[in-house]
Order: C-alpha cells, then structure tokens, then sequence
C-alpha cells in the first residue's frame, strides 16, 4: 500500500458522485457489532473500512473549528449534522485506492440518508443490519473499554432511543426497496461472521462449496 508504483496508477476524483464507487452500509444499534464484522469483511472481502463515528472522533482530535460540536454531540447520543459528516466521508473515500465501502453507522437518520443521496447520486449496493436485542447491547458496550465518553449508561440510553426514533426508518426505508439483509448479531462472533459470509460470497462460489461440500461426504 502507499508505494509510488501504486499512487502512480490511482485515479483522482473530485467528488464522490464523480468516483461512485461501491457502497455498503452497515447498521445496527450501538453495541450490535458494527465494527467487529466490518473488520471480518475487510480481511476477506477487499472493501475499506470506514466508521462515521471514528472518522467524528479523530475530527474532535484533530482539533478542527467544529470538534467541540461533534464532542457535545456524541456524549449526548445525539446525530451530528449531516454535512460535516458527508464531508468527512467523501475526503476519506477520495483519499483511499478502492473502489469498495463498508460505511458503518451511516446513514443513521433520514436526513443523513437523504443529504448523502443528494450529494453524491450514489445508491448503496446492500445494508446489512445487525439485529440484536437492546440487553445485549447494553452489556457489550459496558464492557468494550475503549475508553469513550458515549459509553456510559446515561449517554447508552440516550443512543437507543436515537436509534429506535431516526436510525431504524432509514433500516426500513431501505427494506421496502428489498436492499437489506438482516443478520442476527446476537450471537458470538464468529456465527454472526459466517451469516455475514454467505451475504458476500459470490453465488458461483456457494455452488462449488457444496458440490465439493457434497462429494466429501
Ligand atoms: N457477536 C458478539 N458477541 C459478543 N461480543 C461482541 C460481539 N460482537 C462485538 N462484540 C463486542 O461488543 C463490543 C461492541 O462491538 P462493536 O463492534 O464495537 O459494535 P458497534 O460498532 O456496533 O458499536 C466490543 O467490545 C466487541 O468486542
Ligand atoms: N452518522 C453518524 C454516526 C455517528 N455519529 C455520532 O457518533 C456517535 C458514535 O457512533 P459510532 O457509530 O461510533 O457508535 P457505535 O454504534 O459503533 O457504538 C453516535 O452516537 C453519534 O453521536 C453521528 O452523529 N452520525
Ligand atoms: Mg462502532
């Protein structure tokens, strides 16, 4: 990665409806898994990574003019408005050699949905959703100890609600156009990576899986 031979060959773009490239947006409740299977696709699947809450967080690090509004925000649960967040989506995905996008915890309203559609024509190929009881959230992200300000049982209340108020409709707006596969995510790790699995591997593939699958009995 990064080599001059590589930079050589990448393609700039100016904005995204001009790179459009593939997208997947990937959703679900704070604590459903987000992140973790993000990470399992990357390995196997050549998509880039990128969370629209840590692209916020290293914003409020840089020190940049809207990071003491994006801190307020988080540590109340609330959605950040959704052009500073575009922006940052777009300087990313301009910025990375890949023509594949996990966007994880984005579009998490209507109006996130609606700005990103409007800016950029670009339609995601699939949403996953990661489908898991609000118990287990809560106890996940008791537990994740990366040290955030959102991660505490006041501001985890506040997330939910947000979640089931503006985040679930854009899962069902999505659902009524046949775009989502959901996926139990309350299971452990590696069974919810092996429905994930079956969602990106291509048909082709299953087919010969079974075949050999089949003969090996
Ligand atoms: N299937 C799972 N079972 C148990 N713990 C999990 C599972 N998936 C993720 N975790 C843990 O739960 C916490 C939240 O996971 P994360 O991937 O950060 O979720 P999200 O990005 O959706 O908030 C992390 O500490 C992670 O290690
Ligand atoms: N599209 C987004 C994504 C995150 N955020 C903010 O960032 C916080 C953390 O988002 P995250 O995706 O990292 O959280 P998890 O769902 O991974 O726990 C959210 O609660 C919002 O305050 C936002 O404002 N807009
Ligand atoms: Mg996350």
């Amino acid at each position: 990665m990064g080599s001059a031979a590589e930079s050589a060959t990448m393609t700039t773009h100016r904005s995204l409806a001009e790179k459009k490239p593939t997208v997947v947006f990937v959703l679900g409740g704070p604590g459903s898994g987000k992140g973790t299977q993000c990470a399992n696709i990357v390995e196997h699947f050549g998509y880039t990574h990128l969370s629209a809450g840590d692209l916020l967080r290293e914003e409020i690090k840089s020190g940049s003019e809207n990071g003491t509004m994006i801190q307020t925000m988080i540590k109340e649960g609330k959605i950040v408005p959704s052009e500073v967040t575009i922006k940052l989506l777009e300087k990313a995905i301009l910025g990375i050699d890949n023509d594949k996008f996990l966007i994880d915890g984005f579009p998490r309203n209507e109006e996130n949905r609606a700005a990103f559609e409007a800016v950029t024509k670009i339609e995601p190929e699939l949403v996953l959703f990661f489908d898991c009881p609000e118990e287990e959230m809560e106890r996940r992200l008791l537990c994740r100890n990366q040290g955030r300000e959102d991660d505490n049982i006041e501001t985890i209340r506040k997330r939910f609600k947000v979640f089931l108020d503006s985040s679930l409709p854009v899962v069902e707006y999505y659902a009524a156009k046949g775009k989502v596969k959901k996926i139990d995510a309350s299971k452990p790790v590696q069974e919810v990576f092996a429905a994930v699995k079956t969602i990106f591997t291509p048909k082709d593939d299953k087919a010969a899986n079974n075949v050999k699958e089949s003969h090996g009995k």
